[in-house]
C-alpha cells in the first residue's frame, strides 16, 4: 500500500460524430479536451474513508469497520473487472440510504465510489482507511464526460494505491502515465463505474479518459430494440457521417487539406444535427443554439447524450476573432455558457504536486484545508 499523497488527473471528452449510434455498434468520433477532472487521494490511520466532492456539494465519512460488508457482498478479482450485479446494486444503495431508482447526481457519485471501492479492495480483503478529493473543470451531466473522468480518476487512484498496478514517479514539475497494460485495466475498471451512473454505455468516454487524443470507437453490442428497424438508416449515416470526418480530419492534419476540407466538417454537423433530431435526442434549446450560430456562419450541433447539454461549434483557423467574440456575446445574451477549449489533452495522469496549475493547485490546497 502506497502511503503518499497522489494527485490525478483525466480529461473530459467532446463527441464530434456518432453519440447514440455507438450505442449501437455504430463508429463514433470522439476527442479529448483540456478540461478535466483532479483527484487527490491521501491513505490515513484514523479508521475512516471520506470522499469530498465540491463539484456536488457531497463529502461523506465513513467508519472503515461499517463498509466491511463491502467485503463480503463484493467477490471480485482486481484483474478482471465485472460489472455489479443488481443484488450488490441494491445492497449499495441500502447502505448509503439511497431509495429504488433514486439516480440524482450525488446518488450515482457515491455508488460508483462505493462499488470500486468494495471491488478493487477485494483481492486484498483489506479496506484501507482514506481521504479523497474530486474537483473537475467540468460541467457536470453536460455531454462532456465528466462522469468518465470521474470514474477514471477513481479507477485509477483506487488502482494505484492499493498496488494492483504501478506507482510511477513523476520527475518534479511533471506528470507521468502508467504502461499500456495496466491503462486497460484502468479503463476496465472505469467502464465499471460507469455503467452504474449511465447503465449502459458505449465505452467511448472512458476510452477518451483513459488514452485521451483522439479515438475511433466501435464497439459491437447490438442493442436489439424495435424501433432500431426504422432508425436503422438514420445510424448508418450517422456512421458514414464519423467515417467521413475522420477521413477529412486525416488529411487536415497531413496538410492535405482544401477550401472545401471545411466545408466537408461543416456539411456533415449540419446532416448529423438534423439526424440526431430525428431520432429524439434534441432540445429546442440546443436548435437554439444552432440557429444563433448560424446567423454567423457557424455550424453546430449536439454532443453527448443531447436532451439539453452542450452543443459543439466549428471554429475554422479562417473564423475571424470578431465573428468568435460577436456570437459568444450573443450566446451569452441568449443565458449560454460558452467554452472555447482545445482537444486532444492527455489521458489519465499522475501529477506531482508542482505540476499543477497554479489555481488548480491553490484550489485543491483550500478545499483540502477545509475538509
Ligand atoms: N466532479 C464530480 N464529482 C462528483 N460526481 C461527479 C463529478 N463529475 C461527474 N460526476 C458524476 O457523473 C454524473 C454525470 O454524468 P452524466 O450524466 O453521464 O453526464 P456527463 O455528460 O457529464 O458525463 C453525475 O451525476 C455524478 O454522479
Ligand atoms: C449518448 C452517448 O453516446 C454519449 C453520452 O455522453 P455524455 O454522458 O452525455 O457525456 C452514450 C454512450 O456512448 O455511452
Ligand atoms: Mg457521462
Amino acid at each position: 500500500m502506497t502511503d503518499k499523497t497522489l494527485i490525478v488527473s483525466a480529461p473530459g471528452k467532446v463527441i464530434l460524430h456518432g453519440e447514440h449510434a455507438v450505442v449501437h455498434g455504430k463508429v463514433a468520433l470522439a476527442v479529448s479536451l483540456n478540461l478535466r477532472t483532479y483527484l487527490q487521494i491521501g491513505l490515513c490511520s484514523n479508521g475512516r474513508v471520506q470522499i469530498n466532492l465540491p463539484n456536488i456539494d457531497t463529502c461523506l465519512s465513513w467508519e472503515s469497520a461499517a463498509l466491511q460488508f463491502l467485503l463480503t457482498t463484493i467477490d471480485a478479482d482486481v484483474l478482471n473487472p465485472k460489472a455489479a450485479s443488481q443484488e450488490q446494486v441494491d445492497k449499495l444503495r441500502q447502505f448509503a440510504g439511497i431509495p429504488d431508482g433514486c439516480v440524482d447526481t450525488r446518488s450515482l457519485a457515491i455508488l460508483c465510489f462505493l462499488y470500486l471501492y468494495g471491488a478493487i479492495s477485494a483481492s486484498s480483503r483489506q479496506l484501507p482507511s482514506m481521504e479523497i478529493l474530486v474537483w473537475s473543470e467540468l460541467p457536470t451531466g453536460a455531454g462532456l464526460g465528466s462522469s468518465a473522468a470521474y470514474s477514471v480518476c477513481l479507477a485509477a487512484a483506487l488502482l494505484t494505491a492499493n498496488e494492483s498496478i504501478a506507482c510511477p514517479v513523476p520527475e518534479e514539475n511533471g506528470t507521468v502515465r502508467w504502461a499500456e497494460d495496466e491503462l486497460e485495466l484502468i479503463n476496465k475498471w472505469a467502464f465499471q463505474g460507469e455503467k452504474l451512473i449511465h447503465g449502459n454505455p458505449s465505452g467511448v468516454d472512458n476510452a477518451v479518459g483513459t488514452w485521451g487524443k483522439m479515438s475511433y470507437h466501435q464497439i459491437f453490442t447490438l442493442v436489439r430494440m424495435a424501433s432500431i428497424l426504422i432508425i436503422g438508416p438514420i445510424l448508418n449515416s450517422i456512421d458514414a457521417i464519423s467515417c467521413e470526418c475522420e477521413r477529412t480530419l486525416a488529411a487536415i492534419v497531413a496538410g492535405d487539406s482544401t477550401e472545401e476540407s471545411y466545408a466537408v466538417l461543416e456539411e456533415l454537423i449540419d446532416i448529423n444535427q438534423h439526424h440526431l433530431n430525428v431520432i429524439g435526442v434534441g432540445h429546442s434549446s440546443l436548435d437554439r443554439l444552432c440557429q444563433a450560430t448560424a446567423l454567423h456562419s457557424l455550424h453546430s450541433k449536439l454532443t453527448g447524450a443531447g436532451g439539453g447539454g452542450c452543443g459543439i461549434t466549428l471554429l475554422r483557423p479562417d473564423t475571424s476573432p470578431s465573428v468568435v467574440e460577436a456570437s459568444k456575446r450573443a450566446l451569452n445574451d441568449m443565458g449560454y455558457d460558452c467554452w472555447e477549449t482545445n482537444i486532444g489533452g492527455h489521458g489519465v495522469s499522475l501529477h506531482s504536486p508542482s505540476s499543477l496549475q497554479r489555481d488548480v493547485s491553490q484550489l485543491l490546497t483550500r478545499l483540502t484545508d477545509c475538509q
